[in-house]
């Protein structure tokens, strides 16, 4: 299935039938794959040991749905745009949740203050009307827009339907190989200016690069950690640094999961006393937001470096086993007509209420600057 069009078509047709599917792009690569899953089970892991595309929620009690491999047909296209029309949809918000999202700020600066929590993500979800809820439509437009971010659409009859454009890596394995970011501090981008990060933001992301180290450290023979740089998604910029590791030989995948994950980069530090304090006190809940999604234990082979001197040795390929793991964050949930937005941000003991229900509101119109 080469052409656009019927790509496409096999998606709408597997979507009218109520089947699950998924539709992604990963950074800064023209190539769209999908998978359609053969029928309409709800397949789970827990393990991590099968193969296939997982979509995992926030808290990591709950079930991560997985579509495996051999239940499912797999089409790709190369693309760099893709054919599109505009739409439009209105975009407030309104004062209700401002001030129920500066009283939850409040609330997690109180407790950073008073007790052993340095770090929590908080956030909300806001409510969009839609006026072309085809998601396809959505995922097009996000695609256009997002080349830095993994973008995608997401869907089971029995869980929903996700759609996203995330600049966060979780986890990328390949062979014992081993890549993850730590990305926090935000700004809203301005061409041509040099970005001033403020002691808070640095510290911040500080909090999230030593967890990460920490956490992947006993997984690996040798791990390092890159400089930090500013990097843009969409109309922000995070501070961001990249953790590299070689990996022990017979590595638990799951048990690096939930080491890492939820990261302080959308849970907080102390993980647990984060955790508690979120589920506590945030408005709603946030299931697949701030979970994450992708490609699990693939099998890619390559033929080795051709040499002349040695034909025989180049006569087999190096079978090497490779999982991309992508925070779920810039999402949302389409339901009823209407875009269900998921924004937060990190909170510490420096943060200002009214700045961080800015920060969401800017997160939510770089999400949301395709439905408008
Ligand atoms: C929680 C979100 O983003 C996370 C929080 C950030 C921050 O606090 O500055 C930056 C990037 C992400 O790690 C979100 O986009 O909803």
């Amino acid at each position: 299935m080469e052409s656009e069009d019927s790509f496409f078509k096999a998606l709408e047709a597997q979507y009218s039938k109520q089947l699950p599917f998924v539709v992604y792009s990963r950074p800064v690569n023209s190539v769209i794959k999908c998978w359609l899953q053969n029928d309409a089970a709800l397949h789970k892991t827990a393990s991590f040991t099968e193969s296939g595309f997982v979509f995992a929620p926030f808290n990591f009690n709950e079930q991560t749905v997985l579509f495996p491999e051999q239940d499912c047909e797999q089409f790709q296209i190369d693309a760099s745009q893709l054919a599109v029309s505009s739409e439009n949809s209105s975009f407030i918000t309104s004062e209700t949740e401002k001030a129920s999202h500066v009283a939850l700020v409040a609330n997690g600066i109180e407790a950073i203050t008073e007790g052993t929590l340095k770090k929590v993500v908080l956030s909300r979800r806001q409510s969009l009307e839609l006026s072309n809820d085809n998601p396809f439509h959505i995922f097009k437009k996000l695609f256009n827009t997002y080349k830095e971010a993994m973008v995608y659409c997401w869907y089971h009859p029995q869980v929903g339907l996700w759609l996203g454009a995330t600049p966060e890596l979780l986890l990328k394995v390949n062979g014992p190989q081993l890549t993850t970011i730590s990305l926090a501090g935000t700004q809203r981008y301005k061409a041509d200016s040099e970005m001033n990060w403020s002691p808070k933001e640095v510290e911040e992301q500080q909090i999230v690069t030593d967890y990460i180290s920490e956490q992947i450290a006993p997984y690996c023979k040798t791990t390092s950690v890159g400089q930090t740089e500013t990097v843009r998604a969409g109309n922000l910029v995070h501070l961001k640094s990249k953790i590299t590791g070689t990996m022990e030989r017979s590595v638990n995948l799951s048990a690096m999961i939930e080491a890492l994950h939820p990261t302080p980069a959308v849970c907080g530090f102390p993980k647990e006393t984060a955790k508690n304090f979120i589920l506590q006190n945030e408005n709603y809940k946030r299931e697949f937001y701030t979970g994450f999604l992708g490609e699990l234990n693939l099998k890619v082979s390559r033929t080795r470096n051709t040499n002349r001197r040695n034909i025989e040795n180049n006569a087999y390929a190096v079978v090497k086993t490779h999982s991309n793991f992508y925070v779920n964050l810039r999402c949302m949930q389409l339901k009823e007509g209407k875009a269900l937005l998921y924004v937060g941000g990190g909170i510490t003991k420096d943060s200002q209420p009214l700045a961080e229900w800015e920060e969401t509101v800017n997160k939510s119109r770089t999400i949301g600057a395709v439905l408008v």
